[in-house]
């Protein structure tokens, strides 16, 4: 069978790819071995910003006697519900995603496990698919780190399929999945323990922003052990327990489930790339160019499976990329990407650009503009005054650098920076700019009215 293209996997650029070129035109196979829309809507982001939402409502209604509000009775959550929600929410986005693929005549899909033959040829299952161009979007997987793979342990999917809350949730790794999974699980009742071998919490961030975090943590009494080292886990028939050091000292913990949450690899190992003259990197990621060609031009990887970005908007991203190369007048690259995130913690942490670490690294001269959340009269009002907001400007040009906000509504307001950033105005035009009263947004401004000297 002969196809324009063959497109590996549904995920955030698989699908709004095959939309396109079909729109176009061209004749498309779209191969998907799992479910529909991959990880973000299945076991990503979908799943977990509705736990998240779940969690921040209990969190609320057990927590809110000092704006006067008081419950008589005892607060309950249902996991069950909770879960019940959640799959609704996924299977409306799966099943819109299989059905738009499905109904398209110039698209044909293909259930299974998709392999490379030759640079040109594709198989799954007894199909053998001959394409143009062929375009990678496999995502990735969790790592699970050897010493664990003989615990029963959890992953960011298997967590989401329990329905009932754990009585001890023990998570390795201190990073983006096992810090949202900590909290929610801490919300909903469970006794939560985060070990990190590491010596901070998010550590691609400043250190002040990890310390808040890990207050933020124990204020929910998230127990966090940094500095873990030599951890060691038995299973026990209904428990997992750990042996490990902090500092020298042995500190020994009994959970009763484990979450791993310790980074993902690339989903490429298995996909018969060994057939084709793909390059990969030593992580396993394959390498691409600007315009997201791999070593062999019209060969494409996208999302995750590429290293260049870890995150929904830079695989979406990405499809814009290829599709305003291919096919529209405009061509975009992955040279004028910033990077940009959030953690959907509660309150979030938000971030664009570089941090001081990566400035200092870079030799370059810079003013940093911050306030902490206290001084933010709207957080005030809201009771929610953790975290703060930092500017990096550099000093030669006015331009800003990077942001990191961490606090109430961090996750929508950082996009006043971003903007900035894309535009590449000088950060006076937000320092002159009126924004409204009383908002998080309406700081700014004022912090930028007096940055002061990086040293
Ligand atoms: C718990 C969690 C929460 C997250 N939350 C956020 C968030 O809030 N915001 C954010 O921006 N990002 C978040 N992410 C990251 C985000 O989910 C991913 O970056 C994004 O989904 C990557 O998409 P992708 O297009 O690279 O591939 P994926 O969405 O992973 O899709 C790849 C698809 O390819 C299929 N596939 C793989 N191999 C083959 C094969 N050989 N043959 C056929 N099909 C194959 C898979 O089944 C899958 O459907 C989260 C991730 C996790 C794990
Ligand atoms: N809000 C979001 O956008 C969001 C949410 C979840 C996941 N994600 C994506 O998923 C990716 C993976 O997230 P993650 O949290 O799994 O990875 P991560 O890399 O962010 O964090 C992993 C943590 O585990 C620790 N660790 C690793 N191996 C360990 C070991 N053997 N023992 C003890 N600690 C160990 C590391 O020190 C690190 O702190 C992220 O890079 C992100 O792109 C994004």
């Amino acid at each position: 069978m002969k196809f324009d293209a063959i497109i590996i996997g549904t995920g955030q650029a698989g699908t709004p790819l095959a939309a396109s070129l079909a729109e176009n035109g061209q004749k498309v196979a779209i191969i998907e071995k799992g479910d529909f829309g991959g990880t973000c809507v299945n076991t990503g982001c979908t799943p977990t910003k509705a736990y998240v939402a779940s969690a921040r409502r209990a969190f609320i209604t057990k927590n809110s006697q000092e704006h006067g509000v008081t419950i008589d009775g005892e607060v309950k959550v249902n996991l069950r519900a909770i879960k019940r929600r959640k799959d609704q929410l996924v299977q409306k986005s799966s099943e819109g995603i299989k059905k738009m693929l499905e109904d398209n005549k110039n698209i044909q899909v293909f259930r299974g496990e998709a392999k490379f033959k030759d640079d040109h040829t594709v198989t799954v299952d007894n199909n053998t698919l001959q394409g143009e161009k062929i375009y990678i979007n496999t995502g990735s997987r969790p790592n699970i780190p050897a010493p664990y793979k003989n615990l029963n342990y959890y992953t960011n999917k298997t967590m989401l399929e329990l329905e009932e809350i754990p009585e001890h949730l023990v998570v390795i790794g201190g990073g983006y999945v096992g810090l949202e999974f900590a909290q929610m699980f801490r919300r909903f009742g469970s006794k939560v323990s985060i070990l990190d071998r590491g010596d901070r919490l998010m550590k691609q961030e400043d250190a002040d922003v990890s310390e808040a975090i890990l207050q933020i943590l124990k204020d929910e009494d998230i127990q966090v052990y940094l500095n873990s080292e030599d951890i060691k886990g038995s299973q026990g028939q209904n428990s997992v327990n750990f042996s490990f050091n902090v500092n020298g000292a042995e500190k020994n913990i009994n959970g009763s489930h484990l979450l791993l949450a310790t980074g993902r690899v690339p989903n490429t190992a298995n996909i018969g790339l060994e057939n084709t003259s793909v390059d990969l990197d030593k992580k396993g990621y394959i390498k691409v160019n600007e315009e997201l060609q791999t070593s062999v031009p019209h060969i494409y990887a996208l999302g995750d499976c590429n290293g260049e970005g870890a995150f929904t908007h830079t695989s979406y991203n990405d499809f814009e990329i290829v599709e305003s190369n291919l096919l529209q007048h405009k061509k975009r690259s992955l040279l004028e990407r910033i990077p940009c995130y959030a953690a959907f913690i509660d309150p979030p942490l938000a971030r664009v650009g570089m941090n001081e670490a990566e400035i200092k690294e870079k030799g370059i001269k810079a003013k940093l503009a911050s306030r902490p959340m206290g001084k933010v009269a709207r957080a005030q009002e809201m009771g929610e005054t953790s975290g703060m907001m930092k500017i990096y400007i550099e000093a030669e040009t006015d331009k800003i650098l990077g942001a990191t906000f961490l606090g109430t509504g961090a996750d929508e307001v950082i996009h006043a920076v971003i903007d900035a950033m894309y535009a590449g105005t000088p950060y006076t035009t937000i320092r002159d700019a009126v924004h409204i009263h009383p908002t998080v947004s309406e700081l700014i401004p004022t912090m930028l009215e007096t940055p002061e000297d990086l040293e």
